[in-house]
């Protein structure tokens, strides 16, 4: 794996990672769950679902609610039609606008690698108005292959200009989906302790974690200083 000299690309997830957005996940989810006229579901229930992209969070819905895989497609195409517009719930983590100044104003190129779809995340990140910090953008719909998948994080760093084959660059996620997926590129894997992952941390391949955003900058100069 390659080290990062500074100051490389910094690639992040999203969901559970910059944004808190299970809230507006779950209300849309019990929206389409109502007009399906099937029972809620409780927000650790849905809080426990995200990860994988939207069909992997409906599969998980279908199995909870006992619903058809025809069902599920009906439902998730509703899902789709509301979920672009599901941001009033939705909270950045603490200090995460600022860390974001601050990699920037190093000299980091930023990005985005997220199962999320493409529109959705787009909206989420117009809504906070921090989009334009972002060199590149690949949601869950953007390739043919979803993180754990290597494929997305690959696109995202090329996007960002590092090398196709050996990519100096960190990446920052809060689930499993993200741990396998720098594993397989591969490239140092931040992990913020507060999103919803299931598996305990020191069972997830990564290079540091971390608790709040405000520790992430010397992470990343840290990572960028231990040339191996
Ligand atoms: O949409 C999801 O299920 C997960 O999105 P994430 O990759 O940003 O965590
Ligand atoms: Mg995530």
């Amino acid at each position: 794996m390659n080290v990062c000299l500074a100051p490389c690309p910094v690639v992040f997830d999203l969901d559970g990672t910059l944004i808190d957005s299970a809230p507006d996940i779950h209300a849309c989810v019990n929206a389409v769950l109502r007009e399906f006229h099937v029972p809620p579901l409780s927000l650790d229930q849905v809080r426990g679902f995200i990860g994988g992209g939207v069909e992997i969070l409906w599969r998980k819905i279908g199995m909870a609610t006992g619903t058809e895989p025809a069902g599920q497609r009906d439902m998730l195409a509703s899902f789709m039609t509301r979920y672009h517009a599901a941001t009033s719930l939705t909270r950045l983590f603490p200090n995460v606008e600022e860390t974001l100044g601050i990699l920037a104003d190093r000299g980091h190129s930023l990005g985005i690698c997220t199962n999320k779809p493409l529109h959705p995340t787009e909206a989420i990140l117009d809504h906070f108005g921090i989009r334009n910090l972002f060199g590149q953008i690949i949601g869950g719909d953007s390739l043919p292959e979803k993180k754990p998948d290597p494929a997305p994080l690959r696109a995202a760093l090329t996007g960002l200009g590092a090398h196709p084959e050996a990519p100096r660059a960190i990446y920052v996620g809060d689930s499993e989906f993200d741990a396998a997926c720098a594993a397989a590129v591969p490239v140092p894997f931040m992990i913020y302790s507060h999103g919803y992952r299931h598996t305990p941390i020191d069972q997830l391949p990564h290079h540091a974690a971390f608790d709040d955003f405000t520790a992430l900058p010397s992470l990343v100069e840290a990572a960028s200083a231990s040339v191996g």
